[in-house]
């Protein structure tokens, strides 16, 4: 892990001409999607001669974001925490509405909190460093109230930023309906009207205004961080950055794959600390048994809950593949607050019958020492852009079933990347029958193709981050420009 404590001090450790490290503050979102990028990236910083403050919204979500805080803040005791106690906000007036969308919408409505908290930290901030969901509260009150930079950490692909950034022109030249159909992004693909996130037909709805407001401002912005890398997602890259998605959009840095370099400890429990949560022992011992790629990682992301009638089918597929599977489940919204009982979730019987052979666990495991684990031949996943990035770095092959929001336009990167199987007419809406999961789940284990692709992505990744690599570059690019603190 990076040591923090290498970080040199803004006055006496600093030779005495030499100017003082640049100040980023960081304005991470909620959800767990949305910060473990910030923390990955925060941590990578590490090694690099700059202070670092942490804006921390209180209270969070989810125990599991409370627990992320604590981590990071103990990793690296020199980072800075600056905490953002959001105003009283009434959620009743959107009923029904996901609590994360809710938490992005009540961060932006507190925003105006966020200047002089910003103006106080000391040393003194030379940019600031915010989640898309937030861009068009922040980046005024940075650039404008603060006169500081401000650079945005993309979350999901390039591709999805390149919707993202596109969306309000496509909207400006739409009939006066404002119904999407499909969407031709300018030197980078045409999306489907099955693609982009279905909430985005509704122009009403909350989602919808966040998108399209953020997406204007984005622009403004005086950089775009992006946890990609160039092989992955050549042409939007290149897209984006010659202006023919947006003309004179802001320079776009592809800084991944990145990767964790915190331990998960705090509540939500290690990988190795769950015995007994997960239905066939701790996972990792457990991976530790089954020969080289025998095993499919299922999991579906921190945000969606899967139906039960839905689980089950694909409780009937694992069983009928044949192969050994390590599943995290997930009947609920919030990350990992779920209450269900496995043996009622699954169906009696189930768990006995495939005893060895699988293992099912509501509790929070370390993805990415799983994806890394020899064992793994497969993750049927959701698409989730941060796992995609992590199968893509440890050359795990993907059979994707996009749930919701940007995992569509995710899956067109997987399935172009040739890395993984998106199957297309899996959604959750119309039932995916266990006998198909089953088929698809052995087909992909055994196509030689898409594991040879995986391993070469996982090559490029790696050359990407290593010194010299397209994303290292990037990212000494983007360090270049930050301005020293004032103090
Ligand atoms: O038990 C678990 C569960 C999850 N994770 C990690 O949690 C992250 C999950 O992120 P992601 O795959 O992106 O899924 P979501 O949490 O569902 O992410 C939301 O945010 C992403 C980034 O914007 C979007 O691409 C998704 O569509 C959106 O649902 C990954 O890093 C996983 O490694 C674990 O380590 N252990």
């Amino acid at each position: 892990m990076a040591d923090l404590a290498a970080m040199p001090n803004s006055g006496e450790q600093q030779g005495r001409d030499a100017p003082a490290p640049p100040h980023l503050v960081f304005v991470p979102s909620a959800g767990m999607g949305h910060l473990l990028p910030f923390t990955r990236f925060i941590a990578d910083l590490a090694n690099e001669n700059v202070e670092i403050s942490v804006v921390t919204a209180l209270p969070t979500v989810s125990a599991a974001e409370a627990a992320h805080f604590a981590d990071l803040f103990a990793a690296f005791p020199r980072i800075r925490r600056i905490d953002f106690n959001l105003l009283p906000f009434d959620e009743s007036a959107f009923p029904g509405a996901d609590p994360f969308l809710l938490r992005w919408e009540s961060l932006r409505r507190s925003a105006q909190l966020l200047g002089p908290l910003i103006a106080a930290a000391v040393p003194r901030a030379s940019a600031v460093v915010t989640d898309v969901t937030l861009a068009s509260q922040v980046i005024p009150i940075a650039k404008d109230e603060l006169n500081l930079p401000c650079h945005i950490l993309f979350i999901s692909c390039a591709t999805m930023l390149s919707l993202v950034a596109y969306f309000p022109v496509y909207l400006d030249g739409a009939k006066a309906d404002h119904l999407v159909g499909d969407v031709d992004i300018p030197g980078v693909l045409r999306l489907p009207v099955s693609s982009p996130p279905q909430v985005l037909r509704n122009p009403d709805s909350l989602f919808t205004k966040q998108f399209i407001a953020n997406g204007r401002t984005i622009a403004k912005s005086d950089g775009i961080l992006v946890n990609t890398f160039r092989a992955l997602e050549p042409e939007a890259l290149s897209a984006l950055n010659s202006g023919k998605v947006v003309p004179g959009f802001p320079p776009v840095y592809a800084v991944g794959p990145l990767k964790s370099s915190i331990t998960m400890t705090t509540s939500t429990g290690s990988s190795d600390k769950d015995e007994g949560a997960a239905a066939g022992g701790s996972p990792m011992a457990w991976l530790g048994e089954q020969p080289a790629g025998s095993v499919v990682y299922v999991a579906f992301g921190n945000r969606h809950g899967v139906s039960l009638e839905q689980i089950r089918e694909i409780a009937a597929g694992l069983e009928a593949s044949g192969c050994g599977f390590l599943w995290v489940l997930k009947t609920t919204v919030v990350d990992r607050e779920d209450t269900a009982e496995l043996e009622d979730v699954l169906g009696r019987g189930f768990l006995g019958r495939v005893t060895g052979r699988g293992l099912v666990t509501k509790e929070w495991v370390d993805q990415e020492a799983v994806l890394q684990h020899p064992a793994v031949g497969l993750y049927l996943s959701h698409a989730g852009w941060n796992s995609v990035t992590e199968s893509a770095a440890y050359g795990v092959p993907m059979l994707v079933w996009p749930t919701a929001g940007d995992q569509r336009v995710i899956a067109t990167v997987v399935a172009s990347a040739g890395f993984g199987l998106w199957m297309e007419h899996w959604d959750w809406e119309s039932l995916v029958s266990g006998a198909e999961i089953g088929e698809k789940v052995k087909e992909v284990m055994g196509n030689e193709g898409i594991k040879a692709r995986a391993a070469k992505v996982s090559e490029e990744a790696a050359k990407a981050v290593a010194e010299g690599g397209s994303s290292h570059r990037s990212m000494q690019e983007f360090l270049a420009k930050l301005k020293p603190s004032t103090t």
